[in-house]
């Protein structure tokens, strides 16, 4: 079973899918993980993230960067989002996800276009979302846990700023996929959340089988 789960900045979509993961023991992989390597090389290059072939020179990644804890930092988050509107840094990533996702017994993939272009016959397609304020409540208070001493302001404009190019781009753009469920975890608690994915999983998969 593919499982697709989709969303905007800080929704809870990795939250969910890792649960996910636990829950039916299938392998999990974050894509943004993959975008916030690229950004973080840009940086670390001195390239310029806006220029396509700087971004696709920075797609060959070292593999080790993916567990560098710099790659959840805020300005690797917004610079992840001006590299991946390229659509040769897409296509140069694109096929890694594919495999992932095509592994026997299937697999659990996160991000903004998994359910629309890398998996897009999952059996079930979640779109996680909550209001800019939740988003921007928890991220602020993860990157506060982490040291970081942004403000809440800051945080909610860069979650913002992340919403608008993320679903305004060309390049497989953030967009609920026809066939995605929505989860709004807005008032849920994680582990509300986590049940509900899970339901929503099981409904999918019974309309699937059925
Ligand atoms: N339902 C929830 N209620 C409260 N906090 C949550 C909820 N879901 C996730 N979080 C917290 O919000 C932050 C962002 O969640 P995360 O799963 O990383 O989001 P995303 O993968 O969409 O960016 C994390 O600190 C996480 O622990
Ligand atoms: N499948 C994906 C995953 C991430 N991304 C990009 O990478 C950025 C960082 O993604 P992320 O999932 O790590 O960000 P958060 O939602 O965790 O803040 C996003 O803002 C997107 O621009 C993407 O374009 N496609």
């Amino acid at each position: 079973m593919i499982i697709a789960v989709d969303g905007p900045a800080a929704s809870g979509k990795g939250t969910i899918a890792r649960a996910l993961a636990r829950h039916y023991g299938l392998p999990n992989m974050d894509t943004g993980l993959l975008y916030r390597a690229v950004a973080a090389t840009v940086q670390r290059l001195a390239l310029d993230p806006t220029i396509e072939a700087d971004a696709v020179a920075a797609c060959d990644f070292d593999q080790d960067m993916l567990t560098d804890p710099l790659l959840r930092e805020d300005d690797i988050g917004q610079l992840a989002s001006i590299v991946s509107a390229h659509p040769l840094v897409r296509a140069s990533l694109l096929q890694r996800q594919r495999r992932f996702a095509a592994q026997p017994g299937g697999a659990i993939l996160d991000g903004r276009d998994i359910g629309t272009v890398i998996a897009p016959d999952a059996e079930a397609k979640l779109f996680v979302r909550a209001t800019p304020q939740i988003r921007a409540r928890r991220r602020h208070a993860e990157l506060q846990a982490r040291g970081s001493m942004l403000s809440f302001d800051r945080v909610l404009a860069d979650i913002r700023a992340r919403d608008l190019r993320d679903a305004g781009r060309s390049a497989a753009p953030l967009v609920q996929a026809a066939d995605a469920v929505i989860l709004d975890t807005s008032f849920l608690s994680v582990d509300a959340s986590v049940q509900r994915a899970i339901e929503l999983v099981e409904q999918r998969r019974v309309t699937y089988i059925g």
